[in-house]
């Protein structure tokens, strides 16, 4: 069970001696941050930035990237080995038993025991984190309706489904009502219901004024949730901004072209694309298949370039417009693809209305 449970004073930060120095506000505040494992990786390096308070904000990066590393030095379970890290206002090294009371960590695993039912489990964690016992049942209670798991309170989570898992992992990361929540790749391996459940209770929590810094490997998830995204890769931020910035690095959509005819054909038709006048500074690939074109326009212009590749000769198979992933991203920060990032276990999108309730 990896979870940072306090001793029940913990709460909002409100100023005490080495607090949070006002006027800031700030989450999380990381000044160079480096951590180097004992065998002498560098899993993070000169990673600066800062979180305001309320915000909801993304940590994007492929497998390794040091995202979990991070979370941990931000959740006092691994120490710097440099730089300065405040989180709620208190230093990471001088304060941690202060950051663990003002926090909640939902890490990777999920925590829970499948020998209880779900309201012993959160019962549980309220002991661990010793909210008052008069506030526990309706904690509780409240708990249970905001996951959405109410109905099946009395069942051990033993015969729960991963997503059920997931939520009832995430109610028990809140039980002390912090105002600062970590989910580290919460949705990782849920199928799309699923995961649209949890992002409801995310965005729940984030409007009832909870931060959440959450990391994952999916643009897809950090667009529909985070105002704001840092990107890190092998250990250093690469980009940060908010999901419209970041997907405006890309440079529009992507439009992807599948051709009959070999790498001669492949690049013929990457030269017309380039030719092609009806798209403002696009970016032209070859791919497997056939090309790739991202541009501004590539919605509106993309069946004009399909008659211009087959006047040309050129056999089109297939084509499909897309919106850009964390690869392109990445593709046009780094200039390089994503190792290590396998982009049709993505996310796929589900309206909210479609979701499972
Ligand atoms: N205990 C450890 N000892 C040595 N190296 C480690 C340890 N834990 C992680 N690493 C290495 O540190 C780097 C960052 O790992 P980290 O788990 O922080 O990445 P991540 O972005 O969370 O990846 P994932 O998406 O796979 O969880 C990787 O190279 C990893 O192999």
């Amino acid at each position: 069970m990896e979870r940072t449970a306090g001793d029940g004073t913990g709460g909002r930060t409100d100023g005490t001696e080495s607090g949070p120095d006002d006027p800031a506000r700030l989450a999380i505040d990381a000044d160079g941050l480096r951590l180097v494992y004992g065998d002498g990786t560098v899993a993070v390096e000169d990673v600066c930035f800062s979180v305001p308070e309320g915000e909801f904000f993304g940590f994007l990066g492929p497998n390794g990237a040091g995202k979990t590393t991070t979370i941990k030095v931000f959740a006092t379970l691994l120490s710097p080995t440099g730089g300065t890290v405040r989180v709620n206002g208190f230093d990471v090294r001088d304060a941690s038993r202060k950051v663990r009371e003002s926090i909640g960590y939902m890490a990777q695993e999920t925590s829970i025991d499948p020998e209880l039912t779900a309201r012993e489990n959160i019962q549980f964690a309220c002991e661990a984190y010793g909210v008052p016992r008069g506030d526990r049942d309706d904690r509780i209670d409240e708990l249970l309706d905001l996951v959405d798991l109410a109905a099946e309170a009395d069942k051990r989570a033993e015969e729960f489904s991963g997503g059920m898992k997931k939520r009832l992992d995430a109610a028990t990361a809140l039980v002390h009502e912090p105002p600062l929540v970590f989910l580290d790749e919460p949705t990782t391996g849920l199928d799309p219901k699923a995961r649209n459940r949890l992002w409801d209770y995310f965005r729940a929590i984030n409007d009832r004024g909870t931060t959440i810094f959450l990391t994952t490997q999916y643009l897809e998830e950090a667009d529909q949730l985070c105002d704001r995204l840092a990107v890190i890769a092998n250990g250093e931020i690469v980009a940060e901004g908010s999901p419209t910035d970041l997907k405006r690095r890309v440079g529009g959509d992507v439009l992807e072209i599948d051709l009959d005819g070999g790498r001669d054909a492949r690049e013929r038709a990457a030269a017309v694309a380039r030719e092609f006048g009806g798209f403002d500074d696009a970016t032209v690939e070859t791919t497997a298949d056939g090309i790739g074109v991202t541009a501004g326009t590539a919605r509106q212009h993309g069946t004009d370039l399909l008659v211009r590749l087959r006047d040309e000769g050129l056999t089109v198979t297939g084509f499909n417009v897309r919106a850009p992933t964390l690869d392109d991203v990445f593709l046009a920060i780094t200039g390089d693809h994503v190792d290590g990032l396998d982009e049709a276990s993505g996310p796929a999108t589900v309206a909210a209305g479609e979701a499972d309730r």
